[in-house]
């Protein structure tokens, strides 16, 4: 689908001080689930893994039970010692929060082009009646190097392009263990999921901004949406809320845990591990007088690899429950914003 002419970023929208556009008002539908978006919610009681542990034969085993009870459950959990000290973190949030405090003109140097998503801008639009997220976002590929684009990579702050080589050189390792674990929890050989991810797999980071917004009640900073990597990593803001997972038909707030990552299944690792690994439906909420960012790291599998369940979680008690799929992510673009899930596509 075509990308419509881009729209103001949210920032622009709240600079130029012409009230809400209507465009952003999710409508009522009637039923009695009409409850304000930004209404309380349950938290969600999910354990941290000790990453330092997972892989280690003496101590492991405790660590991949937890992962493998979490992941099937709520596909969501925390990871604390992963290697990425607090200092480090403190640094991206900072240079986060610095990018998008800069002036639109600066900004508008790393602007992504219509119908592509590397770059700074807001939200794709592809139909004329969509409902927009109050976010704005700056995307980047970080992985394989030769993918990278640098020019849509800020040169203000000092230090951004130098920390994200940095951040993804880390990620990447953290990455590869998790993988590993995974596989380890669910009885299989390390390298599975690894093997079918490709060696060469993508790392694409999202600088996620919402800013404050005047009706949190009605209006969005993220759709419902399952991620269309295979997981992704993510650094949920240090002090506002706003992310929730969805379970059973209700919604849960993801905690606020201090030095830790959190790690959520996408729709390809739900596709690998034949359902039993949970690609999680969640939700940004926006908040009347905090702006709040995250910055999320998905890691998608190589063009060229086919995605399908693994053969040691395919039986006769356990059917395959997924068609082999390929290029994943191009199809996931148009289904999203069209509010449909793209995995229903690849079930058999
Ligand atoms: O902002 C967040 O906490 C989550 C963002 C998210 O779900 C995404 O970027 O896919
Ligand atoms: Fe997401």
């Amino acid at each position: 689908m075509e990308e419509k002419p881009k729209f103001k970023t949210v920032q622009e929208v709240v600079a130029a001080n012409e009230g809400l556009p209507e465009r952003y008002l999710q409508p009522l539908t009637g039923g009695h689930e009409d409850q304000p978006l930004n209404g309380p919610v349950p938290e969600m009681d999910i354990p941290s893994i000790d990453l330092s542990l997972l892989l280690s034969s003496s101590e492991g085993r405790q660590e991949l039970s937890k992962l493998h009870s979490a992941l099937s459950k709520w596909g969501v959990v925390q990871v604390m010692n992963h290697g990425i000290t607090e200092a480090f973190l403190d640094k991206i949030y900072k240079l986060t929060k610095q990018f998008f405090a800069l002036p639109t003109e600066e900004k508008q140097k790393y602007a992504r082009d219509i119908g592509n998503v590397q770059g700074y801008g807001s939200d794709m639009i592809l139909s004329d009646d969509q409902i927009l997220d109050w976010i704005d976002r700056l995307f980047l590929t970080t992985y394989p190097e030769d993918q990278q684009h640098l020019k849509f990579w800020p040169e203000v702050p000092t230090g951004f392009r130098k920390t994200l080589h940095e951040y993804t050189m880390k990620q990447h390792a953290v990455i590869e263990q998790f993988f590993k674990g995974m596989a380890r929890s669910l009885g299989l050989e390390d390298n599975v999921f690894l093997d079918m991810h490709g060696e060469n797999a993508r790392m694409d980071t999202r600088f996620n901004m919402y800013p404050p917004c005047p009706r949190p009640d009605m209006v969005i900073g993220a759709k419902p949406h399952g991620d269309g990597s295979a997981f992704t990593l993510l650094l949920p803001d240090k002090d506002v809320e706003g992310l929730q997972f969805l379970k059973d038909g209700k919604w849960y707030k993801a905690p606020i845990v201090p030095d830790t990552i959190l790690i959520n299944v996408g729709d390809l690792m739900e596709i690998m591990s034949n359902g039993i690994y949970k690609s999680p439906v969640h939700r940004v909420v926006t908040n009347r007088e905090k702006e709040r960012i995250s910055v999320a790291t998905f890691c998608v599998p190589s063009p060229d690899k086919e995605i399908q369940p693994v053969e040691g979680l395919v039986s006769d008690a356990r059917p395959r429950l997924y068609k082999t799929v390929k290029k994943y992510v191009e199809l996931y673009f148009d289904s999203y914003q069209q509010g449909t899930r793209p995995i229903q596509a690849a079930l058999i």
